[in-house]
């Protein structure tokens, strides 16, 4: 059964205890966050995001159905593509990626995300072209890092398997245009499938090419989807203010504190991901015109071995959102073992999982204390249903965020600059 009502909470309170932020300097912001919610919702009713609505909507699940089966026989699946088309897809194999590697029962998947000479031919090495399958991922089918690599990739599947099954083994997820992707496949005769065209990269999490990957090795994406419709549901229903008290919160940092700078801090490795994947989403839709928040990553507890002592004592510029997920015990316990240590009792009588969790609170206590602003957000468990929730939580949170700072929050017009001076550059060689 699916879990219905908020399944993520968040506890912005931390942020008031002791003097952070005062009650006053978050209502003005509130207020204000309050309106730019109405704004995007006048957005969604007009069908102007159609992000929000595609978990909503079955027939892309059923259409990455129709090739999953397919894809599951190879021994290796590379998975080609960059930014949006790649990090929704390894936010949510994540979640999977460990137990499936240990019991072999689907393929192993590679993610080509980023653009790396000797991790690529390292890669090519060890998989097998006759029983490894290709998915490339291009919105705009015309990236550099992407289309670099389906060439590469095609060229040395060639030499070793018969260049007329390239078919049975590569697909290409890619808006409907004709674009170099599409010109690639139909010279070689590979399979495309739709990327939307009115949905963009890192809104794509819900779409064909960010949801096939990980439901190649198992992950279940109709749990995903519900996670994220209902959540969305309560947002707009008024039942779940997370996303609206997130961008007040961050609005109010920056007009009083003149904090800029947005640390993700979560405990559990499986949030790693997300938190990449959160990290462009703030990155390239709020960062324009002078304005936005720089994303940060930081991991519990590891880093607090790292980073902890600049958060606590360093410049006082930063919000923190703490992301922490009930982590169950595994173990049995024997504490008589170490009664010869007794100093070692706390640990002696107490599961990984207790640690992290004491180790969680104290980050947060000790922020507060030196009146840091920390907000925590908290799921049960992290699944797929939750992992949809949060997706959708924060793509609610940055359109919100959007429209209080008046940017295109959609767009990426910067980004462009860099890719046309390297391609420029390699035309003249
Ligand atoms: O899906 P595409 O068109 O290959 O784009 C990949 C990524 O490149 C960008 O356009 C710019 O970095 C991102 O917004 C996008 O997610």
């Amino acid at each position: 059964m699916f879990k219905t009502g908020p399944i993520i909470h968040q506890d912005i309170s931390p942020c008031f205890l002791y003097g952070a932020l005062s009650d006053e300097q978050f209502v003005i912001a509130r207020n204000t966050a309050d309106s730019a919610f109405r704004a995007v919702g006048r957005n969604a009713e007009n069908r102007m995001l159609p992000f929000l609505e595609a978990p909503f909507n079955e027939e892309c699940i059923e259409k990455a159905e129709s090739v999953v089966s397919h894809f599951r026989k190879f021994e290796s699946v590379l998975v080609i593509g960059t930014g949006g088309s790649s990090l929704g897809a390894r936010t949510m194999t994540s979640l999977l990626q460990s137990w499936v590697m240990a019991d072999n029962a689907f393929p192993k998947l590679y993610f080509l995300d980023n653009l790396d000479a000797e991790i690529f031919w390292e890669i090519m090495s060890i998989v097998n072209p006759k029983t490894t399958g290709v998915i490339a991922v291009s919105k705009s089918g015309e990236t550099a890092e992407t289309l670099i690599q389906v060439m590469r990739c095609i060229e040395y599947w060639s030499g070793i398997i018969d260049i007329g099954t390239l078919s049975e083994q590569f697909l290409f997820i890619t808006e409907p245009k004709n674009n170099f992707l599409r010109k690639i496949a139909a010279h070689f005769g590979i399979k495309c499938m739709d990327h939307p065209t009115n949905i963009g990269g890192r809104f794509s999490c819900f779409s064909l090419g960010s949801i096939l990957p990980p439901m190649i090795i198992g992950f279940d994406v109709r749990k995903f989807f519900h996670g994220a419709a209902s959540t969305c549901n309560q947002i707009f229903l008024g039942r779940l203010r997370a996303p609206i008290d997130g961008a007040a919160l961050a609005l109010a940092l920056y007009n009083t504190k003149n904090i800029r700078t947005h640390v993700f801090f979560p405990y559990g490795d499986a949030f790693s991901s997300f938190t990449f994947w959160c990290r462009q989403l703030i990155a390239e839709s709020i960062g324009k015109n002078g304005v936005g928040f720089t994303p940060v990553y930081g991991m519990g507890p590891v880093d607090q071995h790292s980073q902890l002592q600049l958060y606590m004592d360093g410049p006082d510029d930063k919000l923190f959102t703490v992301l922490f997920e009930k982590q169950v015990a595994r173990e049995r316990l024997s504490p008589n073992t170490w009664d010869f240590l007794p100093s070692l009792r706390p640990f002696a009588i107490s599961a990984i999982a207790d640690l992290v969790s004491a180790q969680c609170n104290a980050t947060c206590q000790a922020l507060m204390k030196k009146k840091r602003p920390v907000r925590i957000l908290c799921v049960h468990v992290l699944n797929e249903q939750t992992l949809g929730a949060l997706m959708m939580n924060f793509i609610i949170e940055t359109l919100i965020t959007a429209e209080i700072f008046h940017v295109d929050p959609l767009t990426q017009p910067s980004v462009e600059i860099g890719k046309k001076i390297a391609l420029d550059a390699l035309s003249k060689r």
